[in-house]
């Protein structure tokens, strides 16, 4: 830990002089006015940073010997695996599991991962199905698809809204699968409809070639190479007479591509799409945008229309179709647009299903614009798309030394596989050159490239041949390279929602990562927003001597332990901290004076409890007084 300056001011009660002597003895750092709660402390992150915990500054031992006189009864929570199974069920399935990651090279023990059922055979998919999941490594499904396949597998319209990389694709693709194609349900006879003029059964739309080629190979690892066919790509910047030619002589089931791809074919009457059953709508808040919209009309006024049916009437009457619509994050654009697409569409997320009638209002709020009052009201959707175990930290410099921060934020976290987002493509190449004038292999990827040289660029990122990928939003969205272990932020995104999906390229499936905004001076008010909308710590950082170190103010949340509070809630509120983390905590419950004070580890506004889904109340002394 790194020498804080100085000694702290005066302090009130004996207890709280108690803890801080045992923190300061613990970190050597300063302690500010005690009247603030807040400390500087000037702390040295390793690159397997472990998060602040009691347990790691050593508070709980020196703790428990100080006041082992107290009159407080001192109750230990310890949520390890040894604690008392009643503790651990509070989590409900949040217990820690050590799985496997599927498709990564090396396999990456994963403490923490986000699954609920314990296995895909209780959701109801058929035999072939199952065998195939079981080829391609898939054992356990994980929350949002335990919740997603059998309410899709029911016949709703839904949205499917769960944080990046938490396997939304599969959640969409195993009740397509399970009922078209080779490894569908056989029909109670145990015949397949041999002869029936083959029509296309699903369409699946995705904003970028990337996704669209990425949703295709996770289609084609779970048919297998003898029925890859069932699945042909349209999307943009490949070859479309070739695409049309595959269509009419492989006659696919599925269809994936990009909207103006599959909206040209459709228009050209290449594609017959009137009986189709699921439209697909991935990254659904992206497909709203300005410049999908001819498309993505056409598209909706097509597919799975009843013959004869006249498409201004509502959705049931004229579309026999089930509409899927899936993104990370859900503004409330997107549950107005869901209420006028499906028909009564349900909100999937990873524990629960909704009707959609019920999701408040909550679109997303442009950080760089003045707000109205809605600020107070945070971007939920962006807070429920961010991976828990992400770490976010964030970094003051120059413009002009932006690039070399990100080369010593590479180098001091030594991150493997870096993505590093920028707002304009024209300064990606210039990104690039300095990077590898600098001995950092990188690459460029962005919508100006052609189809080979984006594919060819990915495929060496995956590979680990490129080892910063520069990039823009669009070419990023749903990208899943399961190895990617730093997201930078070059430029800072234009509000929490985009700062969602940029982080979520990082630390997939319960994997760990880390986030680091580099910014200038001026810009860390933006910072600070985006810390208060999305209810997370951005501490700032620097890069010296090799090592990331970490200004972290902790704001020591008095967490007000009521008589009667929950006790899942305080353990869901560590574990939502530190899912990867066996933490501990003191909890006193004694009064000091005229309040319970325990001092805990950094805390998170409003956390949601995972057992019972409703927020934690954590009032923090310091910022009342701060107030
Ligand atoms: N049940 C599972 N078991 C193991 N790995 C899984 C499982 N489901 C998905 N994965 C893997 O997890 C990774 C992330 O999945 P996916 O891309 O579908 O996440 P996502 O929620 O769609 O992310 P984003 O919001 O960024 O698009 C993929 O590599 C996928 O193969």
């Amino acid at each position: 830990m790194g020498q804080g300056p100085g000694a702290g001011r005066c302090l009130s009660s004996k207890l709280e002089i108690l803890y801080l002597k045992s923190f300061s003895a613990i970190l050597g750092c300063q302690w500010k006015v005690w009247g603030q709660t807040s400390v500087r402390l000037v702390s040295q992150v390793s690159p397997d940073n472990e998060p602040l915990t009691l347990a790691s500054l050593g508070f709980k031992s020196d703790f428990e010997k100080t006041n082992k006189s107290k009159a407080n009864k001192i109750e230990r929570l310890d949520v390890s695996d040894e604690a008392p199974k009643s503790k651990l069920r509070s989590f409900g399935s949040n217990s820690i599991k050590a799985v496997k990651a599927v498709g990564a090279k090396k396999s990456l023990e994963i403490e923490s991962a986000p699954f609920a059922a314990k296995s895909f055979s209780e959701l109801g998919l058929p035999p072939l199905l199952l065998d195939r999941l079981d080829v391609a490594g898939f054992t356990v499904p994980t929350d949002v698809q335990s919740a997603a396949v059998p309410t899709i597998l029911k016949g709703h319209d839904v949205v499917i809204q769960s944080y990046t990389g938490s396997g939304k694709t599969l959640a969409y693709l195993l009740p397509i699968l399970s009922e078209v194609g080779p490894l569908k349900k056989k029909s109670p006879n145990g015949e397949g409809e041999s002869g029936k003029k083959k029509e296309i059964d699903a369409v699946i739309v995705a904003p970028s070639r990337e996704l669209g080629m990425q949703i295709v190979r996770e289609v084609e690892k779970l048919l297998g190479p003898e029925d890859k066919k069932v699945v042909q790509q349209l999307v943009g910047g490949a070859n479309r007479s070739r695409q049309e030619e595959a269509l009419k002589k492989n006659k696919p089931a599925i269809v994936v591509g990009t909207p103006g791809r599959i909206a040209e074919i459709s228009a050209a009457g290449k594609l017959h799409t009137h009986s189709c059953r699921f439209l697909v709508l991935d990254e659904v808040d992206e497909l709203l945008s300005f410049n999908f919209r001819e498309d993505m009309h056409r598209i909706l006024e097509h597919v799975g229309r009843k013959s004869g049916a006249d498409p201004r009437g509502s959705i049931a009457k004229w579309a026999a179709r089930q509409t899927i619509m899936v993104s990370a994050t859900v503004p409330y654009s997107v549950i107005r647009a869901a209420r006028s697409w499906g028909s009564d569409p349900l909100l999937v997320q990873a524990k629960k299903v909704m009707p959609l009638e019920s999701v408040a209002p909550s679109g997303p709020v442009n950080i760089l614009k003045p707000t109205s009052g809605s600020e107070s009201m945070r971007t939920q959707a962006a807070l429920q798309s961010l991976p828990p175990a992400l770490k976010h930290y964030h970094c003051v410099t120059k413009l002009q030394h932006k690039v070399d921060t990100l080369r010593r934020c590479v180098h001091a976290l030594d991150a493997k596989s870096v993505i590093a987002f920028m707002n304009h493509t024209k300064q990606l190449k210039d990104a690039v050159f300095k990077l590898e004038a600098r001995g950092i292999v990188a690459a460029e990827l962005h919508g100006d490239l052609g189809k080979l040289a984006r594919s060819t660029t990915l495929k060496k990122f995956r590979n680990g041949e490129v080892r910063v990928l520069v990039t823009n939003e669009l070419s990023a969205r749903g990208l899943d390279v399961a190895e990617c272990d730093l997201v930078v932020n070059l430029d800072l995104p234009t509000d929490s929602i985009h700062y969602a999906h940029r982080a979520g390229r990082t630390g997939r499936l319960g994997r760990k990562g880390t986030v680091v905004t580099i910014c200038e001076e001026p810009e860390v008010f933006v910072v600070k927003k985006l810390q208060k909308q999305l209810g997370i710590p951005i501490p700032a950082c620097e890069f010296t001597e090799g090592k990331l170190n970490a200004f972290f103010r902790l704001l020591f949340a008095l967490l007000i332990v009521y008589p009667g509070s929950k006790q899942h809630h305080q353990t869901s509120l560590l574990q939502s901290l530190y899912p990867d983390k066996r933490a501990e905590i003191a909890i006193t419950r004694k009064v000091a004076k005229d309040m319970v004070v325990e001092m805990t580890v950094p805390f998170q506004r409003g956390v949601l409890c995972p057992t019972c889904h409703r927020r934690i109340d954590i009032a923090t002394e310091a910022d009342e007084m701060r107030r």
